[in-house]
């Protein structure tokens, strides 16, 4: 929704506000592209158009599908609709393996005996990639329906990329099946997923704008199209799409087990003789045309098929049969209820795990404690000093099971007791000569080559091996995105190599001669900027890059460069390096650096930032000028300045709140081995700790002992403030530790609260509204309560009491209130977010 919009919508009645959000977004959504969207299609759509040629047969909708999945990339769709419609000989010169043969035989098979006419299609190009095959019967298609749960593609229009299943497989032997037994073959999308669209497994734990729109789009195509119901059955039944293409899956061949059963055949494995003929109704048991439950048959009734006999039909049961440890806990009493979820065909390697075969012996596990009050038991033992845990008593209460946590829990029990060195950390930091630690977050819009910089940054200073920069380029040239391959150093995980776009905050570290550094390399991409404010919130400084090239920088303006430099700001970023990056593309032009270093400066110190905390390099990360090595004369013989690494060394050090109670917030927890179980990392923001050390952590207010620290994954005895550190904890459960929390000292904790004053910077119009609270990795629904007064941008002070709205750009103070207690204290640094907009950012001036 639209600032404009929201201002006509102001309610300050409490039980308007709680409509005001997440429907109205959800419908928005579903209705229409937002005029960003449109505006950036409508570019999209006309630049690929004009890459592609006048010759080409792409269509408005293949253009608008591939810029939508490619995030508006135009490079990436270009490439992308000229593969889809390249011939298949263009595409690979070198010797093709003998799939490629046989596929590329049946297809010339195929064009001289089947004319242009094709009832079903297959895109065997480029198929190896992007499709499944599903086997469905030669009843109604009903994976090419639009219910079913994979719609297909449009059938391409080049017929030489198409072919029938039955073409393909026409010269194989096996292919000689009688006609009505044949099966058609149908391709299954894998992509789009939502999930890569819905961010990331850290993120928000909704689905994103775009994956809302593309499922909502989804849905009214369906709607829109009566064709859909033929999934009815004759009684009017609908089919579940799943449900039938698992079915699909279950039942691809006439002569499977499955089928066989359906149809009362014995199947070939067991009579060693393929089956007769049969019909195919009884072939193939999908058709359920008399089912009684279109979702899912109660468990006691068989699968309906049709024409089958009812003992037959019993042994239709498609249910997976319960887990061994399932058996093993329902034990000898619910024998039979066992029993009777199990299917008939079973197979025998399963019985040898039976708990009635002997392997598990009488289990009645609720005969002793479980096997948690067993680890329960021990801890709470070894916790009160205890020497030694009763393990005669864990053995007679429990069984086998019970027996070998109960020998788990004596370790843990043992080791809950650290002994501190009692050092003092102050005067060990003082003396130890470590490195300064510098932190520092890379941001800037999508695609300007943050992760490429990065990559090659840490080649040129020989982290990343030659070797390991070999294999990224050849499997990066692999799947035509050789261009990708520095990138790839940062972005690790197979969505974002696949998308080229980063989703979650990578982390790698350097040294340089006075300082180590740790790289937060943040994604671009509006749709993650969860993850950007979680990458800002553990950095000393900021690294901006912009793509110096015709028009980006100037989308990049409309898009996520301003946004992410007032994010960083509003967290307390005070110092800046932008990377005027890509220079090679802008012609190591002096005029377009010095235009962008204008309008930037104008910008930045209107948004706060002190010009001499402002640095402009020009370089190219994907060609390595200015990063490491300088630039040479021949291409800007105007620079003289500093390369990137010269000017990151230039950074001050950071001011460490080391001698303020400790306060780590937590980035990440995992479980690790026997020796240490449970482990958190994140960045010490204030204070100190060492080995020992009794924390708590907020909000759940569990106490722990620190085990074992690591920093610069090297063991360490102590921490402090601005290193980012992981550490080992014992005593307690990992429940209660959670990404964005708060680990404190134990005696001075920081509160939680479910309300709160801030002085806000707006970037949108704020009113009474729900909004996210961000804080690090954190973020809980809250809502704007109050709007207590306007401010003065310099000088703070009131200049209007109660407004109804602030504008974007003005510095307000207003009342928060949360769903959900968290731990804050002032003066810590928030963000408000509303549906996927960043509206403003704050400090924490009081808690309640
Ligand atoms: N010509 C040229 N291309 C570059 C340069 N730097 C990056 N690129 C290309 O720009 C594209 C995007 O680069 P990335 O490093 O993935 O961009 P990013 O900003 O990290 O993208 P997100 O993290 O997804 O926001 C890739 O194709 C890079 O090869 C450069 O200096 N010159």
């Amino acid at each position: 929704m639209s600032g404009h919009r929201r201002v006509k919508d102001i309610a300050y009645d409490d039980e308007e506000l709680e409509d005001y959000s997440e429907d109205e977004y959800g419908d928005e959504g579903e209705e229409e592209l937002s005029p960003d969207d449109k505006r950036q299609m409508q570019e999209g759509t006309t630049k690929v158009r004009n890459a592609l040629g006048p010759g080409s047969s792409v269509s408005g909708k293949e253009i608008q599908d591939a810029l939508w999945h490619y995030y508006y990339d135009v490079a990436k769709s270009v490439s992308f609709l000229k593969n889809l419609r390249a011939p298949p000989t263009a595409k690979k010169q070198k010797q093709p393996s003998k799939f490629d043969q046989a596929s590329s035989a049946a297809q010339v098979d195929a064009k001289k005996t089947l004319g242009g006419s094709r009832s079903s299609y297959m895109s065997l190009q480029g198929s190896a990639q992007c499709y499944t095959l599903l086997v469905a019967s030669q009843e109604p298609d009903v994976s090419n329906d639009e219910t079913s749960a994979y719609p297909v593609p449009e059938p391409l229009q080049d017929l030489s990329l198409q072919l029938t299943a039955t073409d393909f497989f026409k010269d194989v032997s096996w292919g000689h099946v009688p006609s009505h037994l044949r099966s058609k073959i149908t391709v299954r999308p894998v992509h789009p997923r939502a999930r890569l669209l819905g961010g990331s497994s850290h993120g928000v734990g909704k689905t994103s704008k775009l994956a809302a729109l593309a499922a909502a789009r989804k849905k009214r195509e369906a709607e829109q199209k009566p064709a859909a119901e033929p999934s009815t059955g004759e009684d009017g039944s609908k089919w579940q799409p799943s449900a039938i293409s698992i079915l699909n899956r279950l039942s691809t061949k006439p002569g499977s087990d499955i089928a066989c059963k359906a149809s009362g055949q014995p199947s070939a494995a067991i009579t060693g003789v393929l089956p007769p003929q049969v019909p195919q109704s009884r072939t193939y048991p999908i058709r359920r045309k008399k089912s009684p439950s279109p979702v899912r048959p109660p468990i006691e009734e068989p699968l309906p098929v049709q024409d089958t006999k009812p003992e037959e039909e019993a042994k239709l049961d498609l249910r997976a049969p319960p887990s061994t440890f399932a058996r093993a806990i329902l034990g000898k009493q619910t024998k039979s209820s066992a029993e009777s979820l199990m299917r008939p065909q079973e197979d025998s390697a399963f019985r040898l795990l039976d708990a009635d075969s002997g392997y598990v012996a009488d289990l009645n596990p609720f005969a002793g404690p479980s096997p948690d009050d067993v680890v329960a038991n021990a801890q709470s033992k070894g916790a009160k000093g205890k020497a030694s845990v009763n393990v005669a008593n864990a053995e007679k209460s429990a069984n086998g099971v019970a027996d070998a946590l109960s020998s788990l829990s004596l370790e843990e029990a043992t080791n809950q007791r650290v002994k501190s060195k009692n050092l003092n950390v102050l005067a060990e930091f003082e003396k130890s000569k470590r490195k300064d630690a510098a932190s520092f977050v890379v941001i800037g819009h999508v695609d300007h080559g943050k992760s490429t910089l990065m990559g090659r940054l840490l080649y040129d200073l020989k982290v990343i091996d030659q070797r390991s920069i070999d294999k990224l380029r050849k499997e990066a040239t692999n799947i035509g995105k050789s261009s990708f391959a520095l990138a790839w150093v940062m972005d690790s995980t197979s969505e974002e190599r696949e998308r080229g776009v980063t989703v979650d905050i990578a982390t790698n570290y350097f040294e340089t001669e006075k300082t180590k550094f740790t790289i937060l390399d943040a994604p671009g991409h509006r749709d993650f900027i969860p993850n950007m404010i979680a990458g800002a919130s553990q950095a000393d400084f900021a690294v901006l890059v912009i793509d110096a090239s015709t028009n980006s920088f100037e989308s990049g303006l409309r898009g996520q460069t301003k946004e992410h430099a007032l994010l960083v700001r509003s967290m307390g970023v005070q110092r800046l390096i932008i990377a005027v990056n890509k220079m090679d593309l802008a012609g190591w032009s002096q005029d377009r650096f010095t235009e962008i270093e204008q309008q930037m400066s104008a910008f930045l110190t209107s948004a706060g930032f002190q010009a001499k905390n402002i640095t402009f390099i020009p370089c190219a990360g994907l060609t390595g000028e200015n990063i490491v090595r300088k630039v040479t004369k021949d291409k800007m013989p105007w620079y003289t300045g500093h390369t990137l690494v010269e000017e990151l060394e230039a950074s001050e050090p950071a001011k460490r709140a080391i001698e303020q109670p400790l306060r780590l917030s937590i980035a990440d927890v995992f479980r690790g081995g026997i020796t240490n179980p449970l482990s958190i990392s994140g960045r010490v923001d204030a204070g100190s700790l060492q080995v020992g050390d009794q924390i708590i952590a907020m909000p759940s207010g569990e106490k722990a002992q620190i085990k074992g620290i690591e920093v610069d994954q090297e063991p360490a005895d102590w921490a402090v403030a601005g290193q980012i550190a992981t550490l080992h904890l014992t005593g307690i459960d990992e429940v209660h530790l959670r990404i964005g929390d708060i680990i404190c000292s134990f005696a001075n904790p920081i509160k939680n609260i479910k309300a709160f004053t801030t002085k806000i910077l707006a970037f949108d119009h704020v009113m009474p509204m729900h909004v996210d609270v961000h804080r690090g990795r954190l973020h809980v629904p809250g809502k704007i309560t109050q709007m207590l007064a306007v401010l003065d941008k310099s000088s703070g002070e009131v200049t209007k009491k109660k407004p109804r709205v602030v504008q974007p750009g003005s510095v307000a103070r207003v009342r928060v209130e949360l769903e959900t207690a968290i731990p804050l204290e002032a003066p810590g640094r928030i963000v408000l977010r509303n549906q996927g907009q960043t509206v403003a950012a704050g400090l924490l001036e009081s808690a309640e």
